[in-house]
């Protein structure tokens, strides 16, 4: 099925936010993080920028796989909040097609593919040198819609009631409770 953008997203141009302060890949709180921004698109597409920084290296001066992985990961990800679900990643496979040096800021693009029950299918591309810059990374996803349950249930406790008792937070949840 065609995926359809919730009334209620954030309009074209908009940024997104953090869905989480602590996030390892959007959390303005977050040292250790890639402090990723998300932009939201047309239909149910983002675009979204991430700097290298020297913590994310692998080789000397290069980006690691993984952390990549997790860029892409993210902005994958921050695609169903244009859809108003909350959704976990089943699976991410990633190309690597050219090596990123630190300093780089990776220009990722993202888009809703198609939905069917609870699976939402996702592609994402990572340019250098621009947003027109030649693909460094690629990747094709799988998310699971879940039910906020699925935090309260696996979480650690300390980290789920400081979430829980952020305002910000409960708005969020309770958005995702009346718009599912
Ligand atoms: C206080 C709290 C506030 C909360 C505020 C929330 C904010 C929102 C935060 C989001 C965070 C974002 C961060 C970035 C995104 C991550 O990185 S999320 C973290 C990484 N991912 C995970 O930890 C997920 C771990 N896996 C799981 O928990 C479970 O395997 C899942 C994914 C929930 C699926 O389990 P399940 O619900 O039992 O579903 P199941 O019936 O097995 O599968 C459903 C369907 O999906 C298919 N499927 C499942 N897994 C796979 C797979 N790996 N490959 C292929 N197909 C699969 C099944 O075949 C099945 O298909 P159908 O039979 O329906 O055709």
């Amino acid at each position: 099925m065609q995926p359809v953008r919730h009334p209620d997203a954030p309009a074209p141009g908009e940024l997104l936010g953090a869905h989480y302060g602590q996030c390892f890949g959007c959390g303005g709180d977050q040292p250790h993080g890639l402090h990723l921004e998300a932009r939201a698109g047309e239909g149910v597409s983002l675009t979204a920028e991430f700097t290298v920084q020297p913590a994310h290296q692998g080789a000397p001066g290069l980006a690691h796989g993984g952390v990549l992985a997790s860029a892409l990961d993210e902005t994958l990800g921050s695609l169903n909040w244009l859809l108003r679900t909350i959704a976990v990643t089943g699976r991410l496979e990633t190309d690597f097609v050219r090596p990123v040096p630190v300093g780089t800021t990776l220009h990722l693009e993202a888009e809703v593919t198609a939905v069917a029950g609870r699976k939402i299918y996702s592609t994402a591309t990572g340019r250098v040198g621009g947003p027109d810059g030649p693909v460094a990374v690629r990747a094709d996803a799988l998310f699971i819609e879940v039910k906020v349950d699925h935090f309260v249930d696996h979480g650690r406790q300390e980290e789920i009631q400081a979430a829980m008792s952020d305002p910000d937070q409960i708005r969020r949840t309770r958005a995702f409770e009346v718009n599912p």
